[in-house]
């Protein structure tokens, strides 16, 4: 798999990888890509099927996490900072238990060991190849944003759900197969690299409990939770970005010392 990918930033600063949620792209991550290419290099990608990145039939989350180690190899990146949103989050913590030597740090919002019931995936992957992508999009608002922020900044979502409204039906429905059968709840006990959790106070998708759940299970990790729904990187920008950029910099100084 050949994923679409776009680098930012200084060339030779530490690289922090972008991975995007179900049903958006590597745009996602422009309410970070001002304060995060201040200091580091910025890889951004579109997930299977997803943007600009063609899908290639079933897919599971291994393989997920195998197309950016693919993608690493091929930009000669031996070692990332990792951050993920919802999907993204389950694939980094993939690489956190599976590939620990690829990344130097993980950050993980608003995402879970298991999201959701595979039901419900199955549901959404049946309803999107027999009915387009209308009824999901329809939806993403409410799933995504708090009431609040729904009413206060409706420029802000509408080109995301335009471009959910637009997007393929059949790669989208390849990753709620994914999703279906990703469960690590009984593997993250394993990992060992520095783990920031970011969970958004308001999130009905991967809630706050989902956030503690996996701090308690990796040692040594942190949780930030930020004023915000389930994508919270786009709600909450500034808390966001301070947490993870905080983050980012112990880390480096870590390595630096
Ligand atoms: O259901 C949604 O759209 C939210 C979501 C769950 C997993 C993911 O990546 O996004």
């Amino acid at each position: 798999m050949t994923l679409h990918y776009q680098l930012d930033g200084p060339e030779g600063a530490p690289v922090v990888v972008l991975s995007n949620s179900l049903g958006t792209t590597l745009s996602l991550w422009e309410p970070q890509l001002a304060a995060l290419t201040a200091r580091f290099r910025v890889l951004r990608y579109d997930t299977h099927g997803h943007g600009q990145t063609a899908k290639k039939g079933r897919v599971t989350l291994s393989q997920l996490a195998g197309d950016l180690l693919t993608l690493l190899d091929s930009l000669n990146i031996k070692k990332a900072h990792f951050c993920g949103i919802s999907m993204g989050g389950l694939t980094g913590l993939w690489l956190a238990r599976f590939a620990p030597h690829r990344l130097l740090s993980v950050t993980i919002a608003n995402s879970a060991a298991k999201i959701g019931e595979p039901a419900g995936w199955l549901d959404r992957a049946r309803s999107v190849r027999e009915e387009g992508m209308t009824t999901v999009a329809a939806g993403a608002a409410q799933r995504w944003f708090s009431e609040a922020f729904r009413h206060r900044s409706p420029q802000l979502i509408e080109p995301l759900i335009d471009q959910l409204a637009r997007s393929d039906a059949e790669g989208y429905a390849a990753c709620c197969e994914a999703l279906a059968e990703a469960d690590l709840r009984h593997e993250i006990k394993a990992i060992t690299l520095p783990l920031l959790v970011i969970a958004g106070e308001q999130d009905p998708v991967t809630t706050v409990a989902d956030g503690e759940f996996l701090q308690q299970q990796v040692a040594g990790s942190q949780l930030t939770i930020v004023p915000a729904s389930h994508l919270s990187n786009v709600e909450a920008p500034q808390a966001f970005n301070d947490a993870l950029i905080a983050f980012l910099l112990s880390q480096e100084a870590r390595y630096a010392g």
